[in-house]
This record gives structure tokens, C-alpha cells and sequence, in this order.
């Protein structure tokens, strides 16, 4: 579905991803991990047009979507959720959800259009909150609206960049289960980028390694659950403890994000299911 061959981008003259080949098949999930700095968010806005690729295709079913305007390669059927979630602190729940609910350009098979309504369902906490704004949202709240905001767009392909970052343990549970259903339930073919190998492990059907913006190992998600060090010795983390895709994801450098978890109510599990039963 998602075929990159040999992106290469970078600031200034200067390469930070240097030719990443990568495809996320429809209906699962790929995720890339890396230290932070390793070019993760570079990878990512590359694919969505937010950086020139100065090499080689981003193609989307395969439709050449290279050198597109972020716009159109949004209309195309690309949609994102930044890093830092980037929601609009003053406007509602309810003001970003109506914004963002739009009639896809792209063909979307009958029945499969993302609307409010659908969107609440799948995220309720969302759905109490609709008339607070989203500077007083926690952390797992925002990071909720990002994902609602960009499903509205009905994306045949997500690109999530750190969806886990400074959230607590739980809410790192929920976002994991979340993607799952996306991808297991509603066909979504997701591509994200983490810091953190347990979060992948949790996640991911294919993991691949960035290590200064190359591509440096790539395994399967059976393979990364059956043995949790595999990511770690390829990252040159110490090993994980046997808790570590329990609480997987809360990030290298989580923790900053002042808004994180403070004053939310616990949240529902969309899907009950765990994820590594699969
Ligand atoms: N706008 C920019 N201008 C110049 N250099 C940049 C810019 N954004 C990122 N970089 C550099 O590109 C490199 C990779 O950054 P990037 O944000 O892609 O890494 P990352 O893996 O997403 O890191 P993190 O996990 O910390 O978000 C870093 O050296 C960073 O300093």
C-alpha cells in the first residue's frame, strides 16, 4: 500500500534521512524506532510532504505522490498525527472535530467515511469533553483529538509520529490497543515512528531500525514479541526488564509534556483485546 524506495531528506543541504526503503502493507502496521535525533520525524514529513525528498518515491497504492505539496498528498489519502499532537489550545473539541470533518477526495469504499460520530465511538473520552477546550485536555486527551482530528480525513494511510510521547503507562496501553483496531478492524495501514522498541513490539506486524537516518535492521513483530532484547541489542539499549511491553511506550524522553495525563478520568479500552494475543 505505502512503498517508500530510497527517500532521502534533509535541512539546508544537509541529508539526515539517507535512502530509506520501506513498505507498510494495507491493513497493518509498520513501525520504525530510533534514538531520539535519528531522523524519525524527518522520515515522517517527508512522507507527508512536509520535506522535499531530494531522492527517491513515496508511492500510495501505486500512485507517485514525490515531490506533492503536503495538500495533495493529504488528499491523497495520507493523513497525520505530529509529533507533540499540535492541537489548537483555545478551540473545543468540538470546534477541532468540526474543522477537521471533511468529504475524502480520494476514493473511500461506501460505508468507510470517518465521521463524528464514528470517530466518538471509536474514542469516547472524547465524547464527554466536547465543549472543553483543548489546552485543559491531559495529555492521552490531546493525543485522542490529534487521532480524531485526522481520522476525519478517512486516511488510507496514518502516519503517526511518537503517539506514546510523555504519556503515563496506561494511557501508552490504550494508544497501543487503539492502533491495533485501526489496523485489525477498520483495514487502516498505519506507519509510526518511536523511541520506544516496546511500544513497536507491541504494535507492529514489521519494525524496522533508524540509525542516523538508515535503516539498520528490520524484524518481525512475532519475532520482536517472542524475544523483547532483539530491539534492544539493535538499538544498543540495555535489555528490557520482563515488564517492558507492559508498559511499553512511554518514551525515551517522555515525561516533558506539561499537559500529560493530569486530571483525566480513566479511559475505556476500545477494543478489550491484547494486542500480543495475536
Ligand atoms: N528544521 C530543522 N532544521 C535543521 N535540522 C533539523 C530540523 N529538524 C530536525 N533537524 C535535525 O535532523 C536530525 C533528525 O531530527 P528528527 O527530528 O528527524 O529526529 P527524531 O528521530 O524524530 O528525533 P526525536 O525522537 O527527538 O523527535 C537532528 O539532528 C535534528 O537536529
Amino acid at each position: 500500500m505505502l512503498d517508500l524506495t530510497g527517500v532521502t531528506a534533509g535541512y539546508g543541504g544537509g541529508t539526515v534521512v539517507h535512502g530509506v526503503d520501506l513498505t507498510v502493507d494495507a491493513g497493518t502496521v509498520h513501525a520504525v524506532v530510533g534514538h531520539n535525533g535519528a531522523g524519525k520525524t524527518t522520515l515522517v514529513h517527508a512522507v507527508a510532504g512536509l520535506l522535499p525528498c531530494s531522492a527517491g518515491s513515496v508511492r500510495l497504492a501505486g500512485d507517485d505522490l514525490t515531490g506533492r505539496p503536503a495538500h495533495r498528498i493529504a488528499r491523497a489519502g495520507v493523513g497525520l498525527v505530529p509529533q507533540g499532537r499540535r492541537v489548537f489550545r483555545r478551540l473545543t473539541v468540538a470546534e477541532h472535530l468540526r474543522l477537521a470533518e471533511r468529504r475524502p477526495r480520494h476514493s473511500v469504499p461506501a460505508g468507510t467515511v470517518w465521521t463524528t460520530g464514528r470517530v466518538l465511538d471509536l474514542l469516547p473520552p472524547l465524547a464527554g469533553r466536547l465543549r472543553q477546550r483543548a489546552a485543559t485536555l491531559s495529555g492521552g486527551e490531546q493525543q485522542m483529538l490529534a487521532l480524531a482530528r485526522a481520522l476525519l480525513g478517512s486516511p488510507r494511510v496514518l502516519l503517526l509520529d511518537e503517539p506514546t510521547e510523555g504519556l503515563s503507562p496506561a494511557l501508552t496501553g490504550l494508544v497501543q490497543r487503539l492502533v491495533t483496531t485501526l489496523a485489525e478492524d477498520d483495514g487502516m495501514t498505519v506507519l509510526l515512528v518511536s523511541p520506544s522498541p516496546g511500544f513497536a513490539a507491541s504494535c507492529a506486524r514489521t519494525v524496522s531500525v533508524l540509525t542516523s537516518g538508515r535503516v539498520t535492521g528490520r524484524f518481525g513483530g512475532a519475532e520482536v514479541r517472542a524475544d523483547p532484547g532483539v530491539l534492544h541489542r539493535a538499538l544498543d539499549l540495555a535489555a528490557p526488564d520482563s515488564g517492558a511491553l507492559a508498559d511499553a511506550g512511554s518514551g525515551a524522553d517522555g515525561g516533558a509534556d506539561p499537559c500529560a495525563d493530569g486530571g483525566a478520568e480513566p479511559v475505556s479500552d476500545p477494543a478489550g483485546r491484547d494486542p500480543r494475543s495475536r
